[in-house]
């Protein structure tokens, strides 16, 4: 009994991946919340869940490790495309998730993902109040970009100097935020290139987050202090955002780390 799960990373987020194709979904809230503690469970930043599709090679559900569910991972996308890609020998794939189907390349041993158009005007975002989303009501003049979740990018002069783990979980639940936020601090290097640290909402600091990558790509080229293709450095490592007319394409890193199988005692222990 028990169950196979893979531990994969993209740019140092880390993710457990369990395939359910040809079943019916296992994973619940208190799954995740349990698997994800890194002293009691395996650990991880998001949990992905691959599902049988009928519109697109792979559907794919994501937990973070507080047991809620997020509407996008985009590392996790890419580390599902090359477990993909690596079984079934394609280099271009579709996956589904809540946004919608996106689209997955492999290039030079790294994967790029369309993560689709961002979300900019305020009926696109859960905000509370009739708020400018490219000036949120916040010290330090956030802006609010939705890449199907919803982040609050800040530009600041040393991304080095910002103490992410005080101030994140304190932008995270503002009430400005019904729904929570993850949360950017951005360091612009130059036209092309940016410094970004984060703090994930239902997750914590984390080595990379690609959905906010791609909004801090996003809020960089909308406030005209960036081109819209960017290097960015994450505390993980690097990622190239592409802000195209058919989305935001993310390109970056992967790695399968180990395969194995949790117990069954630990799921009858939930
Ligand atoms: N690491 C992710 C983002 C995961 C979801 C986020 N914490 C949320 O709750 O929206 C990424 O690579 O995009």
């Amino acid at each position: 009994m028990g169950l196979a799960f893979m531990k994969w990373h993209g740019a140092g987020n880390d993710f457990v991946i369990i395939d359910s194709r040809g079943r019916d979904a296992v994973v619940t809230a208190p799954l995740a919340k349990a698997l994800g503690d890194r002293h009691r469970g395996v650990g991880f930043d998001q949990l992905a869940e691959i599902r049988s599709s009928d519109t697109a090679d792979v559907d794919l559900d994501f937990w973070n490790n507080d047991g809620s569910r997020a509407e996008a991972c985009g590392n996790a996308t890419r580390c599902v495309a090359r477990y993909m890609m690596d079984q079934t020998g394609k280099t271009a794939l579709t996956i589904r998730t809540v946004r919608g189907v996106l689209e997955a390349r492999l290039a030079g041993g790294e994967v790029s993902v369309n993560m689709g158009q961002p979300q900019l005007a305020r009926d696109e975002l859960a905000l509370a109040g009739e708020v400018d989303p490219a000036h949120l009501p916040l010290a330090g003049d956030p802006m609010a970009v939705g890449m199907g979740n919803l982040h609050a990018v800040f530009f600041v002069d040393d991304a080095e100097a910002v103490d992410v783990a005080g101030i994140g979980p304190r932008i995270e639940t503002d009430p400005l935020f019904p729904a929570r936020t993850n949360v950017e601090f951005a360091e612009i290097r130059a036209r092309d290139e940016i410094r970004m640290r984060v703090w994930e909402r239902g997750t914590g600091i984390t080595l990379a987050c690609g959905s906010g990558a791609c909004a801090t790509a996003v809020a960089a080229a909308q406030r005209g202090l960036t081109d819209r293709k960017v290097r960015m450095e994450v505390d993980g490592g690097w990622l190239v955002l592409d802000w195209r007319d058919d989305g935001v394409w993310m390109t970056g890193p992967t790695a399968h780390v180990f395969d194995a199988v949790l117990p069954q005692a630990f799921l009858d222990s939930l």
